[in-house]
């Protein structure tokens, strides 16, 4: 197993009342792929939350790459190598598709002020470079053609591949993914999932969360599961499906969506399983 990337120790996070995230521990390698899931209300999205800064933990550590991040502003975690995208897509509307991508790339260009205002030869050189990224990521993405198109002409799941450009155009170590797979079709999910396995190719770790559990069991390496804020178990695909804990928090939860949930992850097929891959 590669070196630990990510490292989270105890992490918790309370909402009144509710103990969303209870003392939750778990780690990511370098370059792996690793969805976290669990029932609805686990504390999964608001783990992610508190990883990227957007909540402050209220007890716990987050160490990534080996320095302390926990509890650090959104924009410093980002910086450190951290992307992610949400569950509701945040993209620009009436900008362009290349433009929303640029947009994902500010925190990396540190141009001066008077470079900015008087459109200097290194300003432009510094834009310049910045398309060109742009560029390269979207064709990553696969779709650099519809570079100029404003982003509320493109399908759903082109606009979610291109929040996805964006989050790369960062250079991150490691991509938090939302429910990437949410209100995509059969044919965008397997385009999904093939992107997802060519970015941990170029050595960045994708952690998912995701409802998906044909996607799920496809392309991960390990899943960490998540009941009342708390991990109930981490292990591969396989592992997961037998495991009668994780069957049990999903007959647990109380909405029939979790149920039925339950149901998949005891059926689906591993490897070779419902979702096709396009070559
Ligand atoms: N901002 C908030 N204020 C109050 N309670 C919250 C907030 N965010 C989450 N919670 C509560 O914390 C618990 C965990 O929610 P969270 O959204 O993290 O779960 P989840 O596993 O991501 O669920 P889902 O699969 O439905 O997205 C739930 O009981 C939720 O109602």
């Amino acid at each position: 197993m590669s070196e630990v990337l990510l490292d989270v120790r105890d992490m918790a996070v309370q909402f009144g009342g509710v103990r969303a995230v209870d003392g939750l521990t778990f780690r990511v390698h370098e370059g792996e792929v690793l969805s976290v899931i669990g029932p609805n209300g686990a504390g999964k999205t608001s783990a992610f939350n508190c990883i990227t800064g957007f909540y402050k933990p209220s007890g716990g550590t987050v160490t990534f790459g080996g320095a302390r991040i926990t509890g650090r502003r959104p924009a410093v975690i980002a910086a450190s190598g951290i992307a992610r995208t949400f569950q509701n897509l945040r993209l620009f509307g009436d900008l362009t598709v290349l433009d929303n991508v640029r947009a994902g790339m500010h925190v990396r260009i540190r141009q001066n002020f008077l470079d900015a205002m008087l459109h200097t030869p290194r300003y432009r050189r510094g834009e310049d470079a910045a398309t060109a990224e742009a560029h390269r990521w979207l064709d990553f993405v696969g779709l650099v053609h519809d570079r100029t198109s404003p982003i509320r002409n493109l399908p759903y799941g082109e606009q979610r591949r291109v929040e996805i450009a964006r989050a790369l155009a960062r250079e991150p170590r490691m991509l938090l993914l939302d429910e990437p797979a949410a209100g995509l079709n059969h044919g965008e999910k397997a385009q999904l999932l093939a992107l997802m396995r060519r970015i941990a190719g170029l050595g960045i770790a994708v952690v998912l969360i995701e409802h998906d559990m044909g996607l799920v069991m496809e392309v991960s390496e390990r899943i960490v599961v998540l009941s009342h804020g708390k991990e109930i178990a981490d292990g591969t695909p396989a592992a997961i499906r037998s495991d009668p804990a994780v069957i049990e928090a999903y007959l647990g939860a109380e909405d029939e969506e979790a149920h039925a949930e339950a149901e998949r992850i005891a059926a689906e097929a591993g490897p070779g399983g419902t979702t096709e891959v396009e070559s």
